[in-house]
């Protein structure tokens, strides 16, 4: 097997050298520089080179308890591996942005690890969570592995839901005490990853209970198995959840509680505290109990980043050496790259992966500020951050689950294979649309804040600035097809369709609904408008951060990198053209065109209008509102924006 690795397919290496650009240095570009590309592909090279974590069969022919034990083989060599590789010179960001670059545990692990949330929550909630003793105690015993962990949060009645979980935290001040519960089978932990059999310890997240009175959501650090024999403790039930799509070696678990007791110092008590008589100091924001899902919705921008890249070099390289049929006669079968719909498949890909990976570190970024800041009592900018990170947590899990599959489909037969590997791939990475927060619920949280920033500016008050662009009342007198132009168009949509939800909002309260009722009548408009927002943020911060971050790389590589920009830019223009052809700037305006369109095409009369749905509408709305309006962009733009599109792809 390995003579046949070392011989590189030619069409392969033709493809590779007529790379213009240079490689090497837009590897360290995205790496974070030359030291950073060093220590990856150090990590990269010790992990790969150790023949124990081959599989000795393709673990897709293995049962689930023979994958599960695999995984904890290679998850200990990995563990005894990497562990020599910490680099404690490293800041937190630098950590973070190797982790998310290095392919090691998704090259060694198809569907996870089962300590995957051991490194990713369990750590990050007692840093989050845990007061300065209890930061002490706890992070020496799992940096070292004395203790595995997870974050058992999701119930099986609840997981969007927090304030609904049902799992019951009772403090006993006779005792100095709690008493954890569950009390129905729906308050059963249900999906924590490593939960099954390999965490020993877990956070738990428990209504709280003191003095007869409600606490709210708490974290809590619970011992669920004895460290010597590994069976669960007294009153504490445990078991695996089953087969799954993916994530089949990460051993998501259930776990339930009766009468289960622990001391007061297991609440982990950095926001919030119970004291000895239990006296409940609650948190200067309930909503910092949520940090550590915020932490991990901002590293999933880079988990799509590079599980995107990866299905995308599979499906480039596939592309490269694959010949298929003879649209020249006489002439050899062309490699399938040269068909242009298959590069309209594949390139968006490449530019997505990249841009996901620079808005993941620009998100990093507001993310590492935000923790500064809340550590010293100042919440200003954690609401912006919640609201980033849940829209563009959804949005890029949702793109990156539709390209994967685009890639798998590019690859024909070979593509549904397993040993493709795109199949898990894809696993993986529609599961991100699930967890850490159900796309729709992150993409309403975002809509409320946009909605509040609607109302703000309506009062001419300043906005997060991220939303600072709602503010901007300048008319888009004719269409502009640079980068920059096209960023300003879909901030025109976003401002328009959030005006546009204002106005359904506030006619559905008129009709006497209620404000919770106005909110999911308007709903889907809601969720469009947060989609919109999260569009405006990925082209602007991959455009701007292209700007400034690119000054100092050599000329071939920063044309390759604004060719992905263009192209990304371009590619979701012609996606939302529908929208674009339609931009608002004032409610009034798009009222007044779908007005106009249902009355003339009389489609519907003017009773009817709002009542069907806003996709119906805008979509008609926005063919009838194109011959109709001719007012935001004659019609010619069209066929120069499809044409745009087609030549600046790099063809090459
Ligand atoms: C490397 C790794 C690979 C990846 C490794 C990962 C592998 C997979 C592991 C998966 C693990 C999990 O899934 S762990 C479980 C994940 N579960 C979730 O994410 C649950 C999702 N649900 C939630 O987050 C919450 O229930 C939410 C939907 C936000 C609603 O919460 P509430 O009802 O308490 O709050 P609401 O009433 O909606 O809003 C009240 C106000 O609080 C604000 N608010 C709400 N949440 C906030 C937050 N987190 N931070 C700040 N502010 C927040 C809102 O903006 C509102 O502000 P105003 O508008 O100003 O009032
Ligand atoms: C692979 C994987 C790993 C996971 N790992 C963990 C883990 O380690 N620890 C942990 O605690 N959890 C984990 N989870 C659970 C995960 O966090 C939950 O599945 C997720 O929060 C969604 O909750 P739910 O499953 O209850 O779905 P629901 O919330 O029941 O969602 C079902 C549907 O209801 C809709 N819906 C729900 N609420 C609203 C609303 N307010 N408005 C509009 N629509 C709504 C949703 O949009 C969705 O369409 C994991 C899940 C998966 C898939």
């Amino acid at each position: 097997m390995d003579a046949v690795n070392k011989v590189i397919n030619e069409d392969l290496q033709k493809e590779r050298d007529k790379c213009k650009f240079n490689v090497a240095e837009l590897t360290a570009f995205l790496d974070g520089g030359d030291k950073f590309t060093q220590k990856r592909r150090e990590k990269e090279n010790r992990v790969f080179s150790i023949q124990g974590l081959r599989d000795a069969v393709p673990d897709e022919y293995m049962s689930h308890k023979e994958r599960y034990e695999n995984a904890v083989r290679k998850a200990v060599i990995m563990h005894q591996t990497l562990g020599t590789l910490e680099d404690k010179t490293l800041t937190e960001y630098e950590t973070a942005r190797l982790a998310l670059r290095a392919t090691t545990s998704s090259a060694i692990f198809k569907e996870n690890s089962p300590l995957m949330l051991h490194y990713s929550m369990f750590a990050n909630v007692i840093e989050g969570q845990g007061d300065e003793k209890q930061r002490e105690y706890w992070l020496k015993k799992i940096n070292n592995m004395e203790i595995i962990g997870t974050y058992a949060q999701t119930e099986l009645g609840h997981g969007t839901f927090i304030r609904g979980l049902e799992t019951t935290a009772e403090y006993d001040p006779k005792t100095e005490e709690f008493v954890l519960n569950s009390p129905k089978l729906t308050a059963y932990k249900w999906w924590p990853g490593g939960l099954a059999h390999t965490a020993n310890h877990c956070v738990v997240m428990a209504h709280t209970y003191s003095q007869g009175k409600s606490c709210g959501i708490q974290p809590f650090m619970v011992q669920i198995r004895d460290l010597e024999t590994n069976m669960p403790m007294k009153g504490v039930k445990l078991g695996e959840i089953g087969a799954k799509l993916g994530f089949n070696t990460v051993n998501n678990g259930f776990l339930g509680f009766e009468n289960h007791r622990i001391p007061r110092d297991r609440m982990l008590m950095k926001n919030s505290q119970i004291l000895k008589d239990g006296t409940f100091i609650s948190s200067p924001n309930s909503k910092l109990t949520y940090g550590t899902m915020v932490y991990i919705r901002v590293s999933i921008l880079g988990t799509m980043a590079n599980t995107l890249g990866r299905a995308v070099t599979i499906a480039t390289r596939y592309a490269a050496v694959r010949r298929q049929s003879q649209p020249k006669p006489n002439e050899p079968e062309p490699q399938i790259l040269d068909y242009v719909t298959q590069q309209h498949k594949l390139f968006i890909g490449i530019a997505s992966s990249h841009a996901y990976y620079i808005s993941c570190f620009w998100l990093w970024t507001l993310y590492h500020r935000v923790t500064k800041e809340l550590a010293v009592g100042n919440m200003d900018n954690l609401a912006e951050l919640h609201a980033l990170a849940c829209c563009l947590k959804a949005t890029t899990s949702a793109d990156a689950a539709v390209l994967v599959e685009r890639c798998r489909l590019a690859c024909g037969g070979h593509g549904y294979m397993l040993s493709s590997n795109l199949p898990q791939i894809y696993a993986n990475v529609t599961a991100a649309n699930t967890y850490e927060g159900e796309n729709t619920v992150m993409l309403l949280q975002t809509a409320r804040a946009l909605v509040k920033a609607g109302m703000q500016v309506a009062q001419g008050q300043k906005v997060s600035p991220s939303m600072a662009y709602l503010a901007d009342q300048s008319k888009m007198a004719k269409w502009d097809s640079s980068v920059d132009g096209i960023v300003k168009g879909f901030q025109k949509v976003a401002a328009g369709k959030v005006a546009a939800c204002l106005a359904s909002l506030q006619r559905h309260t008129n009709n006497g609904q209620s404000a919770e009722d106005a909110w999911n009548l308007t709903s889907v408009q809601l969720v469009a408008a947060s989609e919109a927002h999260a569009r405006v943020i990925l082209l602007s911060v991959f455009k701007s951060e292209m700007d400034v971050q690119t000054l100092t790389l050599s000329g071939e590589t920063r044309t390759v990198l604004f060719q992905l920009v263009q192209l990304y830019t371009i590619y979701w223009a012609l996606e939302k053209v529908g929208d674009l052809l339609l931009p608002t700037t004032t409610t009034t305006y798009s009222v007044s065109i779908c007005d106009t369109a249902m009355r003339c095409d009389g489609w519907m009369d003017e009773t009817s209008l709002f009542e069907k749905s806003t996709i119906q509408t805008s979509a008609r709305t926005g063919i009838a509102g194109l011959v109709l309006s001719g007012l935001v962009y004659d019609s010619a733009v069209y066929p120069e924006l499809v044409h745009q599109s087609l030549t600046s792809w790099p063809l090459q």
